[in-house]
């Protein structure tokens, strides 16, 4: 009898300790797993919001500044752009619509209006709020905030007044950018890169191209368009047919081709590879050269060329060659061609790219 209560008694400590751990391990585990949720993810000096309630809807208008002397509302964006008036727009990408326009304190910025039904356009959203917002680098473009109202999302960028590079590269031939210009933009891209590969969490662009590098009033170089940005610390991966969607398939390295999915800086290398053939010889990197009567893409050709001696050749057409020294085409091209590498690990970093790009005058 005894012996059975003693049982019993033991029995009941045990399972009211047992009891006990659940619900502390159930409160721990609650405390520490954050919510997400915009306002725990964003990363700003300044934000307000205000909640509408139309019939059973409800809006809620929220806007963020990540410069402490720029405020912005949805009512002040409207008013820039004549409610989004098509006058204003100054081009389109995959996600939306870009406006030109100019703040109440004077400021020009270009607002990329997202379009509101595309899933992939939220995902992009929030990867370019949280990466571009914290970054601070002359040649990482410059976010200013955003606007959100209801679905319709809104991004505020420094507007760059010389447009992207690949419309002085390729969309309006009466354009020309000299040789040292050139020099200028591929050292700020390389200068760009070398600086979100040497974060204490790396960044992998992942969607390196002529199209998102922009060029201010000086020709300053500035990397924009976030929208895949990687950390690499972790296991974080896509799937490759995103990637083939979106990064550009020419700018693309073998081994994404081949089936990698994960983020890598030694990818973003091999894109900045191609930027530097596509900068200074002037070819669209998505089409094929005809070398020796047969077409070939621009890697290949540059390879061959390069084993030729022919590295004067490469150089665009449309440039005066005058006052180029040959040595220093020669060492551009032999630095592109180390970045395009096909064997991964044989890339060097974009910090050892920027140091060797240093001494070729712009
Ligand atoms: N900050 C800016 N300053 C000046 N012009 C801009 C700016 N942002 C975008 N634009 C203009 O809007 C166009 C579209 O830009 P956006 O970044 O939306 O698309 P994209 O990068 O060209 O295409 P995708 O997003 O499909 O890769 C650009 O080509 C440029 O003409």
């Amino acid at each position: 009898m005894d012996y059975a209560f003693h049982v019993i008694a033991a029995a009941c400590v045990f399972f009211f300790l047992l009891f006990l751990a659940g619900i502390i391990t159930f409160w721990l585990f609650r405390c520490r797993k954050p919510k997400i949720t915009p306002q725990t993810q964003k990363p700003v000096s300044t934000t307000t919001a205000t909640t509408t309630e139309l019939s059973s809807i409800k809006v809620v208008d929220q806007s963020a500044s990540f410069d402490p002397n720029l405020e912005f509302s949805m009512t002040e964006l409207r008013e820039a752009t004549k409610d989004f008036s098509p006058e204003f727009i100054i081009g389109g990408g995959s996600f939306g619509t870009v406006y030109k326009a100019q703040l109440s304190n004077g400021v020009t910025v270009a607002i990329k209006r997202l379009n509101p039904d595309a899933f992939k356009g939220f995902r992009e959203f929030w990867a370019e709020m949280v990466t571009l917002g914290m970054l601070h680098h002359p040649n990482i473009a410059k976010i200013f905030g955003y606007c959100m109202s209801g679905s319709d999302r809104h991004l505020i960028y420094e507007f760059f007044q010389n447009g992207s590079l690949d419309r002085w590269l390729h969309l309006e031939p009466t354009l020309t950018l000299s040789w040292g210009t050139r020099i200028q933009i591929v050292k700020g891209v390389a200068n760009g890169l070398s600086f979100l590969h040497s974060l204490d969490k790396p960044i992998a662009h992942q969607n390196i191209k002529s199209r998102n590098v922009f060029l201010d009033f000086d020709f300053q170089a500035h990397i924009t368009d976030f929208g895949l940005a990687r950390g690499i610390d972790n296991s974080t991966s896509y799937a490759s047919t995103q990637s083939a969607d979106t990064m550009g398939y020419c700018y693309m390295p073998p081994e994404y081709k081949e089936g990698l999915t994960s983020a890598t800086l030694e990818a973003d290398v091999y894109s900045f590879g191609i930027l530097m053939f596509e900068i200074t010889t002037g070819k669209r990197p998505n089409l094929p050269t005809l070398l020796d009567g047969k077409e070939v893409g621009i890697v290949e050709w540059a390879r061959k060329m390069l084993a030729q001696d022919k590295h004067m050749q490469m150089v665009d057409t449309s440039l005066r060659k005058d006052g180029l020294i040959e040595a220093h085409v020669k060492e551009y091209f032999e630095i592109a061609k180390m970045c395009a590498s096909e064997v991964r690990r044989e890339r060097p970093t974009m910090a050892m790219v920027f140091q060797l790009l240093i001494p070729i005058p712009t």
